[in-house]
């Protein structure tokens, strides 16, 4: 199978990014933006100022408001919008190819993963899916970036790893597209809580205990899930985990300290703050924590503080007044 063209939808920080990384890997690249303004501005001046700032992209991108054939598709558009976005594409653009979901959040209403969306929307596209510790800016700007690439067909999956590896960004590949995928969305909640404990001053230890306990949650849940707990040792659990847990660059890291300041998700949204896929995916989570019987009160306790049931000193106490057990 040929593998030369690449069809991005998604012109916000991480399509571009993966844009960038798939021209760097020698691929022809498609960007589908919803803008004419900003498809002009991304092939004239090779920038996506608004979401990468000055970042200089490669010329074998180019941006258009109309999708095209291409050999990979990749979805890069947030979790809530990747139905949207897929009923918005001709079917015959999606069959028999292989599309890669690179947003990392379940579905409101479903409770769906990406994959599942694809499955339901194009039964005949070849679902993986990518994740790991990959910040926009850092992809884009060519600094060394390892992920996680899931598939169903391992053959298949390295070589389509093999066409998106660059010098500097580097794919694993996996055939656990639920691990992958459930570690994704997960790590979001669990850095809303840490972002929380960061913005309250409950100190870095209380951020790292937290770091461990989400990764046994997260565990309990990806294993409840039909997923392998092997992948949480890999770039997509913990790689990505302790990324978006312990920096301010991540904007679920950043929605989290606010939260912790006291400020409420009505108010950090409308004061602009960008994507947190974190809190979409929270009740989610929880609900499928409910109905799978798996013990997450981290998930429950995130939720909790979203919804405005309880306050983050009120959950704290309550995590911590849990009875003692045993590490496991
Ligand atoms: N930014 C990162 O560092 C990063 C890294 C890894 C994964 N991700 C994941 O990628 C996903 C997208 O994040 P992002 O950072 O690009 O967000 P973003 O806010 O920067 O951009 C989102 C883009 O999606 C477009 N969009 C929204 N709905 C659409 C629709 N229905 N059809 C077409 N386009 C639509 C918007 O116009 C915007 O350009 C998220 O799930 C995020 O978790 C982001
Ligand atoms: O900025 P965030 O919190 O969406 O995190 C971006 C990436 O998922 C980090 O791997």
């Amino acid at each position: 199978m040929s593998l030369d063209s690449v069809l991005v939808i998604g012109g916000g920080a991480w399509g571009t990014a993966l844009a960038q990384a798939a021209a760097m890997a020698g691929r022809t690249v498609r960007l589908v933006v919803r803008d004419a303004a900003q498809a002009d501005e991304i092939n004239i001046a090779h920038t996506n100022q608004r979401y990468l700032g000055g970042q200089i992209l490669h010329e074998a991108i180019t941006a258009s408001t109309q999708p095209a054939p291409a050999d990979i598709i990749i979805l890069a558009v947030p979790a809530q919008s990747t139905r949207a976005a897929l009923g918005a594409l001709d079917p015959a653009l999606l069959a028999d190819r292989p599309v890669i979901l690179s947003a990392k959040g379940l579905e409101t209403g479903t409770l769906d993963r990406q994959s599942e969306i694809l499955i339901d929307m194009a039964p005949d596209a070849i679902p993986y899916v990518l994740s790991g510790p990959s910040f926009a800016a850092d992809v884009a700007a060519g600094r060394p970036t390892a992920v996680t690439l899931a598939g169903d067909d391992a053959d298949h999956t390295s070589e389509l790893a093999a066409a998106l590896a660059g010098p500097s960004f580097r794919p694993y590949a996996s055939d656990d597209r639920i691990g992958v995928e459930v570690a994704g969305a997960l790590k979001n909640v669990y850095a809303l809580a840490c972002g929380a404990i960061e913005g309250a001053g409950l100190g870095a230890s209380a951020r790292s205990a937290l770091i461990a306990r989400a990764f046994a949650e997260m565990a309990r849940m990806v294993k409840a899930m039909g997923g392998s707990t092997t992948t949480l040792t890999g770039l997509a659990g913990l790689g990505d985990l302790t990324l978006t847990c312990t920096s301010a660059q991540s904007r679920n890291y950043q929605f989290g300290m606010a939260l912790g300041r006291g400020q409420s998700v009505e108010q950090i949204i409308a004061s602009g703050a960008k994507l947190a896929e974190g809190v979409a995916t929270t009740p989610v989570a929880d609900a499928l924590a409910n109905s799978l019987d798996v013990d997450a009160p981290l998930i429950a306790a995130v939720h909790a503080v979203l919804s405005g049931q309880a306050n983050i000193a009120t959950v704290v106490a309550g995590l911590m007044a849990r009875p003692l057990k045993r590490e496991d």
